[in-house]
């Protein structure tokens, strides 16, 4: 926790004006009591009302400087953790950010979630904590038992007597209860994973009818957290009572052998009055610094949390020496690439090598699980090759910044991503400030046009959150028209055209020719019917090309491409 310390820095100020402020809030407070026997013992003993005035007085200023301090720490400290937290935030979403897909894959978009916002929460919290009490508590408990021995050396044995009964009680407490705070945390991730499965796969749920079972899987996890909790709870709730208990029998203590000490006249009764405070300022201080002891395990399992995020190196970085691929083309080609997928057996694409020219369109097709979207998935960096080269204009991927790389490519995912805004806003993501006639074609040729001016709003209707209002085929092509507003060199459509139906497809294929012009075309597909005109088909089969060639060559030539057709023609296409 403490290397996440660092963010406070900016904050510095504010940090020292809190601990100044709570010093002096501790000074105050420690210096009542001793106004408080003054009066008793000098003014109301000696019935002297001038001198009561006047240290009454002067009490009043006291409190209302302690009063002003509090409220001043208190403010500075909510905002300097408030601002850790803003920057901690940051700082997490832009190392996830720079994360390739394989660190997504290694902690989980779900974790990262929990972790910027629960995690953060936890440490945050324990921050505005410590900040608190990190000077005044141990001020209060020192200072108060330098006060109290100094208002009355022998009453103080009372201390040697308590406080080791109090220190026993609470590490009695706080060692039961830092255990169960951190089974809490790892409890409530568990709830959050099932609520965000079953908040995501609602559909899926309601159309197999298990919202029973999704029901008692909730149930246990929000019942094991509840478990948790109560137990934690009576754990702390029992710490107050007994608390209580030994302040309470601390006074009479106090108060008994204090009335002896005032009846042998070796006491005054004002110092009695204050020593009963100092004892209740100690007790209360340690109390204090127990619940802080209690808090900062629970931040620390956050905290470690949070740093395996912001320590993870991304794999894909840009290199030292970057270069630029000249004149521009977007001639793509792979050279031997062999990538596997960490903890795979078997590489996903094993030694591909192919040429992907402009003015040409490539196809790739290939059953399930046979390596398309990974190969294509290659050319972006989203992840590396671990064998091979693959090189846009002669330049291999790694040596270009990824920036320049991804402005040559326009991508179309398999799963189509929307993002909440306008229907002009999610095309303009393609290509920032397009104007309106190109956000306009490009919706056109993406065969969007119609759906979307039949909206009531027609480019301004706004998309709902994961564009849960359009279907999915028109989600496809609002995704296709972001990629073409872009103009890119490089376009990737990864089957992106199933979602449509045959007409639509054959359309947006015609339109999409005369609209990419001299680009290098790569559309993954599983329909023959979509990659019969390209200019050369791969056929992959088990993360290796099978084949090459155009339709009609490998009708003749693989094996693998006339079982496709065959499958499909039997399938009555
Ligand atoms: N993120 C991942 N982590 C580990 N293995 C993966 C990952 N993504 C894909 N794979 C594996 O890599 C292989 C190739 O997957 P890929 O998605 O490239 O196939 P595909 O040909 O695009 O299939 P489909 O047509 O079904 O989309 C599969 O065996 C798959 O299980």
């Amino acid at each position: 926790m403490i290397k996440l310390f660092s963010f406070l820095k900016p904050y510095a100020f504010s940090v020292t004006a809190v601990l100044v402020f709570m010093f002096f809030q501790s000074m105050a407070q420690l210096y009542l009591p001793a106004l408080l026997a003054d009066i008793v013992n000098r003014g109301i003993v000696n019935g002297n009302s001038r001198y009561i005035f006047h240290i009454g007085g002067l009490m009043l200023l006291v409190a209302a400087g302690s009063a002003a301090c509090t409220v001043l720490a208190s403010y500075l400290s909510a905002k300097a953790s408030a601002g850790f937290g803003k920057d901690l935030r940051s700082s997490v979403f832009s190392r996830a950010e720079s994360y390739s897909l394989h660190e997504f894959d290694q902690i989980g978009t779900a974790s990262l979630i929990t972790r910027t916002t629960n995690d953060i929460n936890q440490v945050q919290q324990v921050l505005l904590l410590i900040l608190r009490l990190m000077i005044s508590a141990p001020m209060m408990a020192v200072g108060g038992i330098i006060m109290a021995v100094s208002t009355d050396a022998t009453l103080s044995l009372v201390f040697v007597a308590v406080l080791p009964l109090l220190a026993a009680a609470i590490f009695l407490i706080a060692g039961r209860s830092i255990p169960l705070f951190r089974t809490m945390q790892a409890k409530l991730d568990r709830l959050n994973l099932v609520l965000r499965e079953n908040l995501t796969g609602i559909r899926v749920i309601r159309a197999f009818n298990r919202i029973d079972h999704e029901k008692k899987r909730f149930g246990q996890a929000n019942y094991d957290l509840t478990g948790v909790a109560i137990r934690v709870n009576r754990q702390m709730a029992a710490m107050f009572p007994l608390m209580m208990l030994v302040m309470n029998f601390t006074t009479i203590a106090i108060l008994w052998f204090g009335s002896i000490r005032v009846d042998y006249g070796d006491m005054q009764v004002g110092n009695m009055m204050a020593f009963i405070q100092y004892s209740m300022q100690i007790m209360f201080s340690l109390v204090m610094v127990s619940i802080m002891f209690v808090m900062i395990p629970r931040a620390q399992a956050s905290a470690v949390r949070i740093n395996e995020v912001l320590d993870t190196v991304p794999d894909i970085k840009d290199a030292v020496q970057i270069k630029s691929t000249g004149k521009q083309k977007g001639l793509v080609e792979f050279k031997n690439v062999t990538f596997r997928y960490p903890g795979a057996e078997k590489p996903a694409i094993d030694n591909i090598s192919f040429q992907a020219g402009p003015d040409e369109v490539t196809a790739i097709i290939g059953g399930t699980g046979a390596g398309k979207s990974t190969l294509v998935n290659l050319i972006p960096r989203f992840y590396d090759v671990d064998r091979g080269r693959i090189l846009i204009d002669g330049v291999d991927v790694r040596e270009l910044s990824q920036q320049s790389l991804r402005a040559k490519i326009g991508f179309v995912p398999q799963k189509a991503v929307l993002f909440t805004g306008t229907i002009a806003d999610n095309i303009r993501f393609g290509s920032e400030g397009a104007p309106a006639e190109a956000v306009r074609q490009a919706a056109a040729t993406a065969q969007a046009t119609e759906f979307i001016t039949a909206m009531k709003d027609g480019f301004d209707s706004v998309i709902a959150q994961g564009g849960a209002n359009v279907s999915g085929g028109q989600k496809q092509r609002l995704a296709i028209a972001r990629a073409l507003v872009r103009r890119p060199e490089i376009y990737i459509f990864d089957d992106t055209f199933s979602a449509l139906d045959y007409k639509t497809d054959a359309r947006l294929r015609a339109a999409l020719k005369e609209e990419t012009g001299n680009s290098t075309v790569i559309i993954i597909a599983q329909r023959v019917s979509t990659v019969i005109n390209a200019d050369r088909i791969l056929v992959m089969d088990n993360g290796v090309i099978a084949g090459s060639g155009n339709h009609e060559e490998l009708l003749a030539t693989c094996g693998v491409y006339r079982e496709i057709v065959a499958s499909q023609l039997s399938g009555g296409e």
